[in-house]
């Protein structure tokens, strides 16, 4: 018997989508499936000001192929130099959709970002004031803290008390990783939220290390023990409302991936969805895809649902390239490691 779910057409509300020839080759990956999506300000320079959240916005939809419809919804990316009234203007004109916070030294691009928590102070607090999501790196760079333990130092002794300091503040804990990460979501109120890519419900630590060194498996946060991941999968399967898909698809040619100083990301753009419908089917968790992919995420960003309908069906193993062009060299698809066989069909 053939199988096929309808739902509302899902977002992705943690993409990067790079610049340039890059942008061409994987914005089409993207708006194939999704409607919107929060896209990454960490482009070298990075997206800081209103004026360059707007420029970056044209150059998406310049190169939005003919017939495909894609909504961009901006960030900023916070410094210990932004000005809270332009983080308000850009909010009012409803370019800006959230304020995007890196730890200096986190993650990729992440060099312009916050290392004094006091010189951000304002700007969080006008945040607060005017209900605009500020979506977290959560990371400590510390380099006496052990990788696999910076989600979970960065909630204690950063995240708490920076939400403790800004009462009001709206936050989306970005791509947690971790059973405390999960547990300091649920513990939120309707004020936090926190997006899950669809690596971290697939991949743990062995996919990376074990049987030879996969840089295509290594992104930030790195994938924990197998307890975490478990956790992972039960958040995102719960149809619990503070979580949602952020895929952090996050393409980089495979020669800088393939690297003595490989690159962090994973770029899950093009089977996001198939992988996505084969998780919640082995959880038996199917009848909450949506909520995940397409009904948290508009109600924490205060947005409505998308209209439009998407339909996946159950069928023969999904065949999807393994790699795509994109002008700076291939950027590999990411593997499963399991035959996939739902396919989006309309
Ligand atoms: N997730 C990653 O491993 N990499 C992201 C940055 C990020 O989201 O931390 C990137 O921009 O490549
Ligand atoms: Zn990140
Ligand atoms: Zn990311």
């Amino acid at each position: 018997m053939s199988q096929s779910l309808t739902i509302r057409r899902p977002d992705d509300w943690h993409l990067h989508l790079r610049d340039g020839a890059m942008l061409a080759a994987v914005l089409p990956e993207t708006a194939r499936h999704f409607a919107r999506a929060i896209i990454m300000p960490n482009l070298v320079p990075p997206v800081v000001t209103a004026a360059q959240a707007a420029a970056y916005r044209d150059r998406i939809l310049a190169v939005l192929p003919e017939g495909m419809s894609f909504e961009p919804l901006m960030t900023l990316y916070l410094t210990e130099g932004t000005d809270p009234a332009d983080v308000a203007a850009a909010h009012a004109s409803d370019l800006v959709k959230a304020v995007k916070l890196y730890p200096a030294g986190a993650t990729t691009n992440s060099q312009s970002g916050v290392r004094d928590f006091g010189k951000v102070q304002a700007v969080l607090e006008k945040m607060a004031e005017i209900g605009l999501p500020l979506c977290v790196h959560g990371e400590v760079t510390a380099s006496e803290v052990d990788i696999f333990d910076r989600e979970a130092v960065f909630i204690d002794t950063v995240l708490d008390p920076l939400r403790r300091r800004i009462p009001g503040l709206r936050v989306v804990m970005e791509h947690i990783t971790t059973e405390e990460g999960v547990a300091y979501a649920r513990a939120g109120g309707p004020d936090l939220g926190a997006t899950i890519t669809v690596h971290h419900l697939i991949i743990n630590r062995n996919a990376i290390l074990a049987g030879g060194i996969k840089p295509h498996y290594y992104c930030l946060p790195v994938a924990k023990r197998e307890k975490h991941r478990l956790a992972l999968r039960n958040a995102a399967t719960s149809g619990e409302a503070r979580f949602f898909l952020g895929t952090d698809s996050a393409p980089h040619p495979d020669h800088l991936k393939e690297h003595a100083c490989g690159c962090a990301g994973c770029f899950t753009a093009t089977n996001a969805m198939s992988m996505l419908a084969e998780v919640f089917e082995q959880d038996g968790a199917l009848d909450r895809l949506e909520a995940f992919t397409s009904l948290n995420g508009p109600a924490f960003y205060r947005l409505p649902p998308n209209e439009a309908r998407i339909t996946l069906a159950k069928g023969e193993p999904v065949t999807y390239p393994a790699k795509i062009e994109s002008g700076a060299g291939p950027v590999t698809v990411f593997d499963p490691g399991f035959a996939l066989h739902w396919s989006v069909t309309l």
